[in-house]
């Protein structure tokens, strides 16, 4: 198992941000998670990069128990993640804010971060777009800087936070294709998004949080019919037969 949350618990005085979460995510799987504003979805992000500690529970990645490990240090053993509102260095161009990334990475400061950010441009479709300032990108390059910054960091697992919001639904299908591009080529994705057909048409693995709690983990269609996640995601209540 690459990545595996045992009971993991966190609050915030009254509120249950994570509530006994268990979650199992296999190497080079694309697993979805879904849940009402608040259900703790970032939240459970900001657990597993070390932003915030669990009150109780464990955090093991490739086999080693990461619960207590600093945020940095998470990055180097392969956990990368791109967030809900893209906050690129805006006076750095693209190419420069893919090295500071890989620097920030497992790479440090060396002659493999040129080739590795160089490999990271092509793979996100930003190489024409390597020397423009990214406060001059258009949002869905944001978004595909927002991604190519996380890979620079190289990866074994992408935590994606809502990276679909805001597109257009044209540029939210170019987004998707690049998410799976990056996802045919090995690497192993976690994707909360609120955009489902987005998520759908990507993972194969969907999860459903409630109020911190896991309600709902399996196949995406049959997760999408559950009366549960009907009534609790999309607010339907069951008709009385
Ligand atoms: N640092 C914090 N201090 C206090 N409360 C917090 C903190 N972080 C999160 N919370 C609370 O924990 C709950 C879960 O928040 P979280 O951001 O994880 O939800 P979410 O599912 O990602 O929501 P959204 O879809 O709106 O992004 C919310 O009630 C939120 O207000």
């Amino acid at each position: 198992m690459l990545l595996k949350l045992t009971a993991v618990s966190k609050r915030f005085g009254a509120v249950v941000a994570a509530d006994a979460v268990d979650l199992h995510v296999a190497k080079g799987e694309a697993l979805g998670i879904i849940g009402a504003n608040g259900a703790g979805k970032s939240s459970l992000f900001n657990l597993v990069t070390g932003v915030m500690r669990p009150d109780s529970g464990s955090i093991e990645f490739e086999g080693r128990d990461v619960t207590r490990v600093a945020v940095r240090e998470r990055c180097h053993a392969g956990i990368g993640r791109s967030f809900q509102i893209p906050r690129p260095f805006e006076s750095l161009t693209v190419f420069e804010n893919l090295m500071v990334a890989a620097e920030f990475g497992r790479l440090g400061r060396t002659g493999d971060a040129v080739a590795v950010c160089g490999g990271v441009l092509e793979a996100t479709g930003l190489s024409a777009k390597a020397n423009i300032v990214a406060g001059r990108l258009t949002l869905l390059d944001r978004k595909r800087l927002e991604l190519a910054r996380a890979m620079a960091t190289q990866p074994n697992v992408l935590l994606l936070d809502e990276i679909a919001g805001g597109l257009t639904e044209a540029e939210c299908h170019e987004l998707v294709a690049l998410i799976r591009s990056l996802h045919a080529s090995g690497i192993t994705i976690v994707w909360i998004e609120h955009i489902v057909h987005a998520l759908l048409s990507v993972v194969s693995r969907l999860v459903v949080l409630e109020f911190g709690k896991k309600i709902a983990d399996g196949e995406p269609h049959a997760v999408m019919n559950e009366p549960a996640v009907r009534r609790s995601y999309l607010g339907l209540e069951e008709v009385a037969s």
